[in-house]
């Protein structure tokens, strides 16, 4: 497994563009196979969850290229609706193929997903709106097959503004006979953003954004060229470590109305921040303040995608603030090896009570998730010394080679990668 090792206490400096958006991508890479013929999908980052959502397109029949941040998906040959258990297992978004295959084939044969262990992460929301759209569902283990004949547009209620249930639901209503709504939708920009492919694939559906969709099923969608949306957890990591490295750095390529539950933070923090069109400036050069109180909401408020990385600010903020996280169950586990680097953190169910430290201090530390990871990074970034970030294949599947964006900012990082054994 490969390592980071950062040596700290540089603050950051310089310009960076922002990737494409994991999140966004991941779902329109799966909603592709809605048409025949060939996709191309811009600014796709280059990572390792969108490689394993290639295979699987592979392993179902399709084409697929990936260079230089542009996907070509040719979904003519698709042969099958059977996703492998090996590929559904490494990762979360495994889960988008249902509602595309059953929507194309009237059948999708998968197994549990499996991702980053924050929490329990049931799919019922999912399966309950395909059910609603008359899909039958027979579960085995964790083998699931759905099947309809025909899919029939209906009145769903999420009980819970689930992100990927949404999207699923989504994918599968538009071919749908008749109108969908879903009300309670998830609001987040990756579901504006998949709004937007399907229209431009011929789909019609209106209110991604608001917390109600409305979607008339139609009778076929065509292939599409398509750009998708900057990348606005990345976009907030950067600025955090910007803030906690007490560095200045444009970002370039954002959509600042994306982050702006960030951007109130950081203020609020004391961060100097500018905004000109789709460039943000960040100027972190005093001690942050501390933050009485954050909790992580569906957008538009706090993401719990940003939760670990601002902890790492306010570990080192002047002050006590508490970090409540309500969107994953298991998604404190940073606090551990941020203890490790110095920080004084305590918590107590879901909820961290974070006692700023003047200076953290580098250690050896792994990355249990995805963002976790990134928040070590920071911490790395910000401490006196050198940290050693393991697991790093956690931050792979959202950060498209992190060490060399940072680089690029000043930081001195490099990747260390085992030597295989012959
Ligand atoms: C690929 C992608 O877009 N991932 C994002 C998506 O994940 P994801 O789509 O998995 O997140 P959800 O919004 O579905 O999950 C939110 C909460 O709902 C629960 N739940 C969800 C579905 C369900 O059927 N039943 C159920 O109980 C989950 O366990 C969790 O506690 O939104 C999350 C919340 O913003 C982000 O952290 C992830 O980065
Ligand atoms: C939790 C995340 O992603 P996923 O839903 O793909 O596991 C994330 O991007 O932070």
């Amino acid at each position: 497994m490969d390592k980071l090792v950062i040596e700290g206490g540089k603050p950051l400096s310089g310009t960076i563009a922002i990737q494409g958006a994991k999140n966004a991508a991941l779902p329109i890479l799966a909603a592709s196979l809605l048409a025949e013929g060939t996709t191309t999908l811009e600014r796709v980052p280059h990572l390792l969850d969108i490689d394993v959502m290639l295979n699987i397109l592979r392993e179902l029949g399709c084409r697929a290229e990936h260079g230089d941040g542009i996907v070509t998906l040719d979904t003519s040959s698709l042969h099958t609706s059977h996703v492998p258990e090996n590929l559904m297992k490494q990762m979360r978004s495994s889960i988008f193929l249902m509602g595309p295959l059953l929507s194309r084939f009237g059948e999708a044969q998968v197994y549990l997903p499996g991702g980053c262990a924050i929490g329990e992460r049931k799919i019922d929301l999912h399966l309950q709106g395909l059910k609603d759209l008359g899909a039958v569902i027979e579960e085995t283990g964790n083998k699931i097959i759905c099947r309809a004949d025909k899919l029939i547009g209906c009145d769903i209620h999420l009980a819970f503004p689930s992100v990927g249930a949404t999207e699923n639901i989504m994918m599968a209503a538009v071919m749908a006979e008749g109108r969908t709504t879903i009300n309670n939708a998830a609001r987040e920009p990756e579901i504006v953003d998949l709004q937007a492919f399907l229209i431009e694939m011929g789909a019609k559906i209106i209110g991604a954004g608001t917390d109600t969709i409305t979607v008339e099923g139609v009778a076929s969608l065509t292939p599409c060229k398509y750009g998708i949306i900057p990348d606005r957890i990345v976009a907030g990591t950067i600025m955090v470590a910007a803030a906690a490295t007490r560095g200045a750095v444009t970002l370039l390529d954002t959509q600042p109305t994306h982050l702006s539950s960030l951007i109130h933070v950081l203020r609020r923090a004391g961060v100097q921040i500018s905004i000109d069109d789709d460039i943000i400036r960040v100027d972190g050069a005093a001690r942050p303040k501390a933050i009485e109180r954050i909790v992580t909401s569906p957008y538009p408020a706090f993401p719990t995608d940003l939760q670990s990385q601002v902890m790492v600010l306010l570990a080192l903020a002047d002050g006590v603030s508490v970090m409540k996280e309500t969107i994953f169950e298991g998604r404190l586990k940073h606090v551990d090896e941020l203890s490790r680097m110095g920080a004084d953190i305590r918590v107590d169910m879901n909820a961290a009570f974070i006692r700023g430290v003047s200076r953290l201090y580098g250690a050896t530390v792994e990355a249990t998730d995805l963002r976790a990871g990134a928040a070590l990074v920071i911490a790395g970034l910000a401490a006196q010394g050198r940290t050693v970030v393991e697991q790093v294949h956690h931050i792979d599947r959202g950060y498209d080679r992190i060490e060399e964006m940072l680089k690029r900012l000043g930081a001195t990082i490099s990747r260390y990668s085992p030597v295989p054994n012959n």
